[in-house]
């Protein structure tokens, strides 16, 4: 096969930002050769072009090519309640969420729900996500189908509760594990899916249910595990009075055998010392989830102390508690929340918000041998940002005095209108529509239509 060379002004990190000052990697005018989906050679362009003659060249000029997002939180059956504001989590749950994911035990509406959200990921530069799933087996069989079709990257798994939800939801141990099973021989490792096991929290999971979720991850010992953690004040009391003899919320997990080098655990905003401790010994990530933390008024996460304790943190957009699925909006967010904190927070650079949205997010699922930037032996996976002509963004790149510059307008300024195009292991996954009222099938927006 011909390879194909890239030629784009494009950044990466291929080292944690957070350890190494020289992290963020620019070429101006650079080149990607790519075969097979693999990034073959990564650098100058002319010092690829002198080298590959005969490769066919793709030209990306006039914008910036940045590795595909990492989306290390989001929920599947949210994507149709996004912006429902006002409410803290727990009501907010009662009234907005759980209501409208009991209705994906209907497979036609779970069908249509997986493929906006799966559009929702592409069209805004997300190539692989760890996706929070339905609580119907049903549901997740079409998620992962409708997935494939895409050819996004995805880890995710059925959801499983069996208390304080509401009775549709609730499962049992038995039926969540042979569930689980079945789920998993069928899904994870076919194609780009993957399996995490996720009971939803500890608030709705008895020890039965983690027991379930721990004999699955037994067995299957490279499946993934995510849940949520410390979000919102109400919710750590109400865990803490379930579990009494447990020492903290991530006793549940930890006592359970649940966490490990593949766990993520979303928000972990009022984590204690001795949790950021334990989680650092266990090896497993914090997903940091600004928008969502601002939205439902959970609380201001403390990056400072995770790191400081070694506990490694990417991030996610949380959707539907989240604003969207923009990873240059949660990027920006998280640096806000960072400044409100004054010197409890840790400013962020540019090159921190380009790794947390991308191979901070790698590492998180460890699949940072495989994607999360643009280095030799990558998926080339990746998000092409051109800024329509006219756009405020185009006129701010127009005088950007240096990368550094570039990459904070496009966190400050960047939204969906400005994703071009989107490849996963080198198949492009998305193109922006030429007309803008128009979808990638020609439909109109509905908006217009009515
Ligand atoms: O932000 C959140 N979204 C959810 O859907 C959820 N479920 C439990 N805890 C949660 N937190
Ligand atoms: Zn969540």
């Amino acid at each position: 096969m011909t390879p194909t060379l890239y030629r784009a002004a494009f950044m990466h990190t291929p080292f944690n930002a957070f350890q190494n000052e020289g992290a963020l990697h620019v070429q101006q005018d650079g080149g990607l050769l790519v075969n097979g989906g693999t990034i073959l050679a990564s650098g100058e362009f002319s010092a690829l072009r002198a080298a590959h003659p005969t490769a066919r060249v793709t030209e990306l000029r006039g914008g910036v090519l940045l590795p595909g997002f990492i989306d290390t939180h989001v929920h599947y059956p949210q994507v149709r309640i996004i912006g429902g504001l006002g409410r803290p989590l727990l009501d907010w749950l009662e009234h907005v969420t759980l209501p409208e994911e009991a209705r994906l035990s209907d497979s036609a509406y779970a069908r249509a729900v997986a493929q906006d959200f799966l559009h929702g990921l592409r069209c805004n530069g997300t190539t692989t996500a760890l996706v929070f799933g339905s609580h119907f087996k049903g549901a997740m069989d079409i998620f992962f189908e409708e997935a494939a079709q895409t050819g996004l990257r995805t880890v995710a798994g059925q959801v499983v509760s069996d208390r304080l939800l509401r009775p549709e939801l609730h499962t049992t141990p038995e039926l969540a594990y042979a569930e689980g099973k079945a789920l998993i021989e069928r899904w994870h490792g076919v194609g780009r899916a993957r399996y995490a096991v996720t009971p939803r929290f500890s608030l709705s999971a008895s020890e039965g249910i983690l027991e379930a979720c721990a004999a699955l991850m037994t067995e299957f010992p490279d499946v993934h595990f995510t849940s949520h953690i410390n979000e919102n004040v109400a919710e750590v009391q109400t865990v803490r009075e379930l579990f009494p003899g447990h020492l903290d919320y991530l006793d549940t997990y930890e006592r359970a055998g649940l966490l490990g080098r593949r766990g993520v655990l979303a928000h972990s905003v009022h984590t204690t010392d001795r949790e950021l401790g334990q989680m650092a010994a266990h090896r497993c990530s914090a997903a940091h989830c600004p928008c969502s933390n601002s939205a439902l008024g959970s609380g201001l996460f403390p990056l400072r102390r995770h790191l400081n304790a070694g506990v490694h943190v990417a991030l996610g957009t949380d959707v539907g508690g989240g604003t969207g699925f923009s990873m240059l909006k949660e990027g920006l967010q998280a640096y806000f929340m960072q400044q409100l904190q004054g010197r409890d927070g840790l400013p962020l650079t540019p090159a921190h918000l380009l790794y947390l949205s991308t191979r901070a997010g790698a590492e998180a699922l460890d699949l940072h041998d495989q994607i999360g930037d643009f280095s030799a032996g990558k998926a080339f996976d990746a998000v092409w940002l051109r800024p329509p002509a006219g756009s405020t963004l185009a006129a701010i790149l127009n005088h950007a005095g240096s990368p550094s510059e570039t990459l904070a307008a496009l966190f400050a300024n960047g939204t969906q209108a400005d994703v071009a195009q989107v490849w996963v292991g080198g198949e492009e996954v998305y193109a922006r529509p030429a007309d803008p009222l128009r979808d990638e099938s020609g439909k109109q927006s509905p908006v217009l239509a009515s």
